[in-house]
């Protein structure tokens, strides 16, 4: 199948400023590709990358827009954003896997990222340590009386100092060889309901009414 795909000449930034992408992109666009054969997806590679400070998402451009079609039988085709496997080494994920990529979207794709700890949390936490390090100061108490609190106090300081670290670093780089997602192309075969009168219409089954997850046990058994 034939996808029709456009190599941006500007992207728009978070600021709302338009720039040319071969002035001011490090990388150009890169069509995605199959790494392996017999890949399922195909893997993104971005080429500018920026911080969304006011909702604290890392936010990728790839620098593409794309036409995604129809299927064999006329059906529009959706584009799925999925995660890569060593994301899971990071502190990184993507909040809306799989994204979305709809057939009438002519946008660039971004490829958003957020980080499990919230930035917020840490700064409090940073100048909560600071506080309690001045009260401390001030007090004078003898080190018998805090030792174990300043134990505490420094590993909390070595926590968040860690946590810090990995927030401001983005999980990806954008060299033209780091792949920040994968993508793949289905159809998204359009559905019309059929609403019946009774529940028995739906039909028997054996997991029947159970709850979610109650089923089959597994994993998350109690
Ligand atoms: O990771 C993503 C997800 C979406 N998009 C683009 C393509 C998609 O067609 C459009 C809208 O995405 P989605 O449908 O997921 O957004 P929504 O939150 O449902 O908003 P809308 O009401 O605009 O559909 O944004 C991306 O570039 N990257």
């Amino acid at each position: 199948m034939e996808v029709k795909v456009f190599k941006l000449k500007e992207i728009k930034l978070l600021s709302g400023d338009v720039v040319d992408v071969e002035q001011y992109c490090n990388v150009q666009p890169i069509l995605p590709a199959y790494g392996k054969e017999g890949d399922a997806c195909m893997d993104v590679y971005p080429i500018h990358y920026e911080y969304d400070r006011d909702k604290d998402r890392h936010i990728y451009h790839t620098g593409l827009a794309f036409n995604i079609g129809d299927d064999a039988n006329g059906e529009p085709n959706e584009m799925s954003l999925r995660p890569r496997s060593n994301l899971t080494k990071s502190d990184f994920y993507m909040p809306n896997a799989p994204g979305t990529l709809d057939w009438g979207y002519r946008g660039e794709l971004l490829i958003i990222f957020k980080n499990r700890t919230s930035r917020d949390l840490v700064h409090a936490v940073s100048t909560l340590i600071e506080i309690v390090d001045k009260l401390r100061e001030h007090m004078h108490l003898p080190d018998s009386m805090v030792g174990n609190a300043r134990l505490k106090l420094n590993n909390v300081r070595a926590t968040t100092t860690n946590i810090l670290g990995k927030l401001s670093t983005p999980p990806y780089n954008c060299d033209g060889k780091d792949r920040c997602c994968q993508l793949i192309i289905n159809s998204a075969q359009r559905i019309t309901w059929k609403e019946v009168k009774s529940i028995e219409e739906l039909g028997e089954s054996e997991r029947g009414n159970k709850g979610f997850g109650e089923g089959t046990g597994g994993a998350a058994k109690a």
